[in-house]
């Protein structure tokens, strides 16, 4: 008899396959260690050969160890579930953030943030306090930006982040972002930041120079720079917060004279401009195929394929690379599963980097992924299908007496946000934000590529759009750069970020300010403010603007949801209720209600933890994680009981309630 068993996370969802379940009674599982996240195991034992929950018996749980073993009988076992500590305690209760608890109970429900704010983390905030520090202070999303630092190092924020949550009750979000595939300068060789003066002759050029690095010798990233350049350029630095005059190429060496003086930071990007346009053009596309690389997409697509690539040459000649790229040829043409093609395919997408901080993204199971510079809609739909291709990719595990473990990872939770940031990007627009799961506007390497006037019209235009294809929209870079400095931003900065606010995007991040100035937590403040005084100020004057919204459902259903949701919305603002309730499992109802941007805060009720972190980036959502049923009277009964006994809300309160199981609209007060 041959019986299949699953084990199943609801957030990251590995779960094991054990085929042919052995006829002798016990079978002991051997230790698996899963990829850097702690998982406890519920045995769930039955007697029936279905799954039946409600006979169901809790044999064993939460062994607190990274890696699980168990003890199982052929027949009465028919689930095993694992899943993460933060999940063990509180199936019967209720998950938010212990901030947004404390604000909805001394300021009610109209007054609680609904613009949500991103800090990237760096040498200023990677401390677990002082994570926490900006946790409570507001941060929805941690952003690490893979140009910084090293993969150790982002690692262990990522681990203290996860920390927080299950310790502190937080669901903070983790978003990665790529380095993309630009030139930039390199670190400086350890320093924080060197004085280019005006008249200085600096060197250019793609050699390693040795430590100490010589005297205004720069580093850059990317092999055809010096081909590349013409004497008489000119290299702007930051999109010209220094720029510098080509004046002589010697080989790999381009010699400049600085033209504005200014700091040069590490891994500052860089760009270069001939008779007054952006030169675009690069010769060097791919990046340099070396050993290294081609183990990396050996690895790519042995996950995508279940190809059995399981010995690699440890020394990979041109023929074995020939016979490589011959095979992926083959199996491309040959595959009828079009979701494994994207592997031997980005390679010409993205740099060799950018693969591996994106494996490395999805083996620590982000909640986003950024993607640097994209340049086109298909970029976006190749992550995605390697993303999805990836999480249903099955990782053999171990064969014991005679039976196949196999484990699996459901990674597609991952979104994928695509940068705006440069000049195809703007060509492209529209579909590349069809194709994402939302947008960052960065400003920063944007504002070198076009001119600066262009930058907040541009801003405008992709807030806009976002939000009519119902995609969440960042606005980040130098919303508050002088507070890198300074305690307090100035009249201008406050302006910048008032007008993101009214712009109404989903969320604000700050770069420089949290990852390395001197004020990080004052500077989150500032923006936690800002939007508040301006939210409030939009509500009270009723400064609705009339946005068209188009229709985005692609199918019957869908289009039901949009319209259960819009009228919801409308109800809300008419009838001035207090909240709007959406119990949603995947998180689609709740991003349709935060697209109409209505009056009162949007309760998204979801069942699993990752679900309820990605949620933290859309406008007006409070995300809470709640285990719920089909039937909504009972489900609302619950959560009113709930959010009663921890003083969220009261008898009373006006509410209106929407959700993805029932195609209906509730309006009742709190009994
Ligand atoms: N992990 C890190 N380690 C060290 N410094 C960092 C780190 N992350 C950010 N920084 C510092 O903060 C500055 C601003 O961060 P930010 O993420 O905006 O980077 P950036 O270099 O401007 O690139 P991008 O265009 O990707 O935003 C960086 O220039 C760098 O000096
Ligand atoms: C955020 C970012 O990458 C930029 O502003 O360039
Ligand atoms: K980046
Ligand atoms: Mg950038």
């Amino acid at each position: 008899m041959s019986r299949s068993l699953q084990f199943f996370t609801p957030s990251r969802a590995p779960y094991f396959t054990l085929h042919k379940l052995p006829s002798t009674s016990y079978t002991r599982f051997p230790v698996i260690n899963f990829p850097s996240k702690k998982h406890y195991i519920t045995i769930t034992k039955s007697l029936s050969s279905d799954l039946d929950a409600a006979s169901s018996q809790v044999l064993d749980s939460g062994n607190g160890q990274t890696g699980v073993s168990g003890v199982l009988s052929a027949d009465n076992v028919v689930a095993v579930q694992s899943h993460a500590p933060s999940e063990s305690g509180a199936a019967a209760g209720i998950e938010v953030d212990a901030v947004t608890e404390a604000e909805l109970k001394e300021n009610g429900f109209r007054s609680t943030r609904r613009t949500k704010l991103i800090c990237t983390i760096g040498p200023a905030t990677c401390g677990f306090e002082q994570l926490e520090a900006l946790a409570v202070g507001g941060m929805n999303v941690a952003r690490i930006n893979m140009c910084h630092g090293t993969r150790e190092w982002h690692q262990m924020v990522i681990e203290r982040v996860r920390r927080l949550n299950e310790e502190k009750g937080f669901a903070v979000a983790i978003m990665m972002d790529t380095e993309g595939s630009e030139i930039h300068m390199g670190d400086l060789g350890g320093a924080a930041s060197v004085k280019a003066e005006d008249g200085e002759i600096w060197t250019f050029s793609v050699r390693a120079f040795g430590t100490p690095r010589p005297e205004r010798t720069i580093n850059v990233n990317y092999d055809g720079f010096a081909e590349d350049v013409k004497v008489g350029d000119e290299l702007l630095v930051d999109g010209g917060m220094v720029r510098f005059e080509v004046i002589e190429k010697i080989g790999p060496d381009v010699k400049c004279r600085c033209t504005d003086p200014g700091l040069l930071l590490p891994r500052a990007n860089l760009t270069f401009w001939r008779d007054g346009s952006l030169v675009r053009e690069r010769n060097a596309m791919l990046p340099t195929i070396s050993s290294k690389v081609v183990l990396v997409i050996l690895k790519l697509l042995w996950f995508s394929s279940e190809a059995c690539l399981y010995c690699l040459p440890p020394c990979i000649c041109n023929i074995h690379l020939i016979t490589f790229f011959f095979c992926c040829a083959a199996y491309m043409s040959l595959s009828t599963n079009k979701d494994s093609i994207p592997s031997c395919m980005i390679i010409c997408f993205f740099p060799l980097q950018d693969w591996l901080d994106i494996d490395f993204g999805i083996a620590e199971g982000v909640d986003f992924i950024a993607i640097s510079f994209v340049k086109s809609a298909e970029v976006i739909k190749h992550l995605k299908s390697y993303i999805a291709a990836r999480s249903r990719g099955r990782c053999y595990l171990c064969t014991f007496k005679g039976y196949k473990l196999e484990f699996e990872t459901e990674t597609n939770d991952i979104a994928v946000i695509a940068k705006i940031e440069s000049i195809d990007s703007l060509k492209n627009l529209e579909e590349i934000i069809q194709a994402s799961d939302g947008a960052m506007v960065a400003r920063g390497d944007l504002g070198a590529q076009i001119p600066l006037e262009q930058v907040p019209s541009a801003q405008q235009k992709i807030v806009q759009l976002c939000r009519q294809l119902n995609k969440p929209v960042i606005v980040a870079s130098q919303l508050l750069e002088s507070m890198i400095e300074y305690p307090t931003p100035t009249r201008a900065e406050v302006a910048d970020v008032s007008e993101a606010v009214r712009q109404r995007a989903d969320a604000l991040m700050l770069s420089g300010e949290s990852a390395m100035g001197q004020y990080p937590d004052k500077a989150l403040a500032v923006l936690r403010s800002v939007s508040v005084r301006i939210e409030k100020w939009w509500r009270e004057e009723k400064r609705h603007e009339a946005m068209v919204l188009p229709d985005v459902g692609t199918s019957f259903a869908d289009s039901i949801s949009e319209e259960i949701c819009n009228s919801a919305a409308k109800m809300a603002n008419n009838l001035e209720v207090d909240a709007l309730f959406v119990y949603t499992k995947t998180g689609h109802m709740a991003s349709l209600l935060s697209r109409c941007r209505p009056d009162c805060p949007i309760f998204a009720f979801t069942t699993t933890t990752s679900v309820r972190r990605r949620l933290n980036l859309q406008w007006g959502l409070i995300p809470f994680r709640l285990g719920f049923s089909d039937d909504m009277e009972s489900n609302l009964n619950k959560t009113f009981s709930l959010l009663k006994a921890r003083g969220m809300i009261k008898s009373g309160d006006l509410v209106i309630a929407v959700s993805d199981m029932l195609q209906s609209i509730q309006v009742m007060n709190v009994p």
